[in-house]
This record gives C-alpha cells, structure tokens and sequence, in this order.
C-alpha cells in the first residue's frame, strides 16, 4: 500500500508515526508569535530527527470539551507554521481540520494530507477535500468534541463505527474522491467510553475489511490516563502498549506525542510482523 500526495509517496508496508503539532495556545506555554513558531519549529524537528514520517498540525484543539475555532483564528495559526515547515523540511505534513477553507489553504501552503476528526462532515468540506487532490484520513466520532463524552451509546461499536466509514467512503467517493486516497480511523477517545475505546482496540483488525490503510490516535488519551489512573504527560508507557498492539493488528499510521519512543516501539513491531509474513 502506497500513500501519494502531490510532490511525494508514503510507503505503507511499514508503519509509520504521525507526530502531533499542536498550535492552539493551550499548546503553549505562554509566549507571543514568535515564540510559538519558534516553539514549533524546534518541536517538528525535533520529531523528525527521531524519525516521524508525518507532522499534524493542529489549531482547532478536538480533546473533550473543546469549544469551536473560528476558521480566521484557525488559518492565523496554522498556515504561517506550514509555510515555515515547508521551506525548512520535505516531510509529509498532514493538516488536522474539519474546515473547508482551513484544508485548501492549508494545502496551498504545502499540506500533504487533510485528517480530518469530522470525515468531512462540514459545511464544503467534502468539496475542498476533492479538489485537494490529497489523501484525506476520515475519522469517527460521535457528536461533537464539546459534548460527545457525556453519554457515548452504541448498539455494537464495532458494527456501528464500521457503517459510518462505509457512508463516510461512499460520499467521498460520490464527490469523485478516490478510494485509494482515503484512510479510516475508528477515532479513540471521540464520543466513547473506556470500554468502548478498548473494543475498538481489540477488534481493529476487523476495519481492513475496506481495503484502506489505518491510522490511529490513543496517545496520552483517557483510554490510557483513566485505566492507569495517571496524568497524561505520566502515560508513555500505557501509549505505547497501545501503539504495540494497534501496529500488531495491522494500522500503518500511529498519530502520537512521544515520536521518539514509538519510532524505537514501531521497529520492533515491524520486524515481528515481518517474520509473521514470512519476509
Ligand atoms: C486530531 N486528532 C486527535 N486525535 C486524533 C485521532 O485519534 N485520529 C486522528 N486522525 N486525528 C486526531
């Protein structure tokens, strides 16, 4: 499984570490402009010198109980750090935004993929996504950030998570986006419980069913700080049993705060899986 965007390829027979870049100002300790583009600037290469193969930037922040960005607020923070990552780096840089003009500006600028918490569920999301003309990962989630841990309900999780990527790949295929183009995530953490969180774990084996890569994003999550009973930052180790066992049951994309550790995890995974595959 290969990843093409515009100007570069991914190679997906071996996973990868999506490396979190945060530009939301609870990212920051305070600081003015400069120092949050500096700050970032030494945090992506940081984790490129540790061998992530994608940056995601962020400027809406998605944990529970995050309000809405307004999309001016939201460009002001991440397009400016996508030039700057563009000029200094050729990394595969992913822009996390559910708004249309959020990803094609961001793809202006050099972003190589849209992640997308909201499957382009948005007002025109759908339709800059498809002139994009870059892979685009669709993600679950049930409600919104602000509410969607209140009282997350399902009939099956599994079943229920599986037909909402099978709808989400149907409309993008509809607006004449390719298949090929798309990649799943089953969302940890977007309107689900502990338990919920851990089915989904479990079973994500059951998601190659549709043909497309996997990425996934449990890094210092509740599914982690609330079975350890930790604070998040305290949670590398619960992060990476997670990273372990999603690698092991096939995902190729780990979106993740310590780029350094899973890389170092993710090697290991690759070389057990190797021998599984007989290589
Ligand atoms: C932006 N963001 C936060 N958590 C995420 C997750 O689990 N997956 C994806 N694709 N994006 C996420």
């Amino acid at each position: 499984m290969i990843l093409k965007s515009k100007t570069k390829t991914l190679d997906l027979s071996r996973p990868h570490t999506m490396g979190i870049l945060n530009v939301t100002p609870d990212s920051f300790s305070d600081g003015g402009r400069f120092n949050r583009m500096d700050a970032a600037l030494r945090h992506a290469e940081e984790m490129l010198a540790a061998g992530t193969s994608i940056l995601d930037i962020g400027g809406e922040s998605t944990r529970p109980g995050a309000d809405e960005v307004a999309a001016e607020q939201e460009l002001e923070r991440v397009v400016p750090v996508i030039e700057a990552l563009r000029q200094r780096f050729d990394c595969w840089i992913s822009i996390d935004t559910s708004k249309a003009l959020v990803m094609s500006e961001a793809v202006t600028a050099g972003a190589d993929l849209i992640n997308d918490v909201r499957a382009l569920r948005e007002p025109g999301a759908l339709g800059a996504a498809a002139k994009a003309g870059v892979p685009i990962c669709v993600m679950h989630m049930q409600g919104q950030p602000r509410t969607m841990q209140h009282q997350p309900s399902y009939q099956d999780v599994i079943a229920d998570v599986g037909d909402f990527l099978a709808e989400r790949i149907h409309a993008c295929e509809q607006v004449g986006i390719p298949r090929d183009q798309l990649l799943l995530d089953p969302g940890y953490g977007f309107g689900k419980t502990l338990e919920h969180n851990y089915q989904l774990l479990a079973h994500l084996d059951e998601f190659h069913r549709f043909g497309l890569p996997l990425l996934v994003g449990m890094s210092r999550k509740s599914m982690v700080f609330k079975l350890l009973n930790k604070e998040p930052a305290d949670c590398l180790a619960g992060s990476l049993a997670c990273a372990v066992i999603a690698v092991m049951k096939g995902a190729q994309i780990i979106r993740v705060h310590d780029a350094k550790e899973t890389v170092d995890v993710l090697k290991v995974c690759e070389m057990t899986l190797a021998q599984l595959r007989g290589e």
